[in-house]
């Protein structure tokens, strides 16, 4: 049992749909306390973020658009641990989002995908010119953790992968952050991968999928129905191995979050990846 003040937690993007699950993860967590719930969406301005997320009790926090107000108020608290926010809302303002709260003082933990490399090159300067941790995580759930490992290992004796990731019809950004860092861990070996034995040619633009600089091909499919799925496919003459995470639910990632809010505070700068932190 310990005495220490519980982190101050404010949620991005509260009332999506694993902004939801976050809400109700760190208001279950004794050691965490729910300070702030932002969510740029006009619908649900004001409504309680405990009620949207589907607690039977309110937890007197309302959901607002007003995220630098709320990173001066967290920082402005001089007692107990500094705050975090938990960021799960767009692309597109994940990057503003992320330097806004480092200014403040205030250690992100990242799930939002579709940050660039030079992005995140950027961001870990920042973190690491004002000594502040961040913490990105393209996937919170230690199966796709364990089955990046298990690809890493497998690329040592294949020369041939493909990933296929599949999602829900609402997401975003293609490929996932997920099949994107995936494909990065594999060239990280320095193998080139795919040897093209013919010339190719696409009927229709796009048939052969996206293809990462590691010569790794990946295709999206999206889909009402599927929720978070990625497969890599290695093959080589004959035989073929073939990796499969599947998501159901999304409190898969929640251990991951917590855990990860729990440590962004001991760091000074950015790190990248579940894996850094287990
Ligand atoms: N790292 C991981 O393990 C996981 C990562 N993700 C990633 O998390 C992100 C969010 O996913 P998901 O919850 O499914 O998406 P949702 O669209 O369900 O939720 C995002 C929420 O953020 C709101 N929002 C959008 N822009 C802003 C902004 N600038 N400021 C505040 N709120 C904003 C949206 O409002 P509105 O709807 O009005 O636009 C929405 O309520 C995606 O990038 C996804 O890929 C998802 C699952 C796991
Ligand atoms: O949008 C999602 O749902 C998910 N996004 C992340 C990604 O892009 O990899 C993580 C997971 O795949 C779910």
């Amino acid at each position: 049992m310990t005495n220490q003040a519980p982190i101050p937690v404010i949620v991005n993007g509260a009332a999506g749909k694993m902004g939801r699950e976050v809400v109700k993860a760190v208001a279950q967590a004794p050691d965490l306390n729910l300070v702030g719930a932002i969510d740029s969406s006009p619908q649900h301005q004001e409504k309680d973020a405990g009620e949207l997320a589907g607690l039977s009790e309110p937890l007197e926090v309302p959901i607002t658009n007003q995220l630098e107000p709320m990173l001066g108020y967290v920082a402005g608290e001089r007692q107990g641990p500094p705050g975090v926010i938990v960021d799960f809302t767009h692309p597109d303002s994940v990057y503003d989002n992320i330097r806004s709260a480092i200014a403040y003082g205030i250690r992100p933990v990242v799930g939002t995908t579709g940050l660039s490399p030079e992005q995140i090159e950027d961001l870990a300067d920042f973190a690491e010119k004002a000594s502040t941790g961040c913490l990105i995580i393209p996937n919170f759930s230690i199966g796709m953790v364990l089955l990046q490992q298990a690809a890493v290992a497998a690329s040592q004796y294949f020369d041939h992968v493909e990933i296929i990731e599949l999602h829900h019809n609402q997401k975003a950004d293609a490929p996932s952050g997920t099949a994107i860092q995936t494909a990065q861990l594999l060239g990280e070996l320095g193998k080139t991968f795919n040897p093209a034995l013919v010339q190719e040619t696409e009927k229709l633009a796009g048939a052969r999928g996206s293809q990462a600089d590691e010569g790794i091909r990946i295709h999206s499919v999206r889909l009402p129905g599927l929720v978070a799925h990625q497969e890599v496919i290695f093959g080589a003459p004959g035989q073929i191995y073939t990796l499969r995470h599947d998501t159901s639910d999304r409190a898969c990632y929640m251990p991951g979050v917590l855990l990860a809010i729990r440590k962004v505070l001991a760091l000074k700068s950015l790190i990248y990846g579940l894996e850094k932190i287990l």
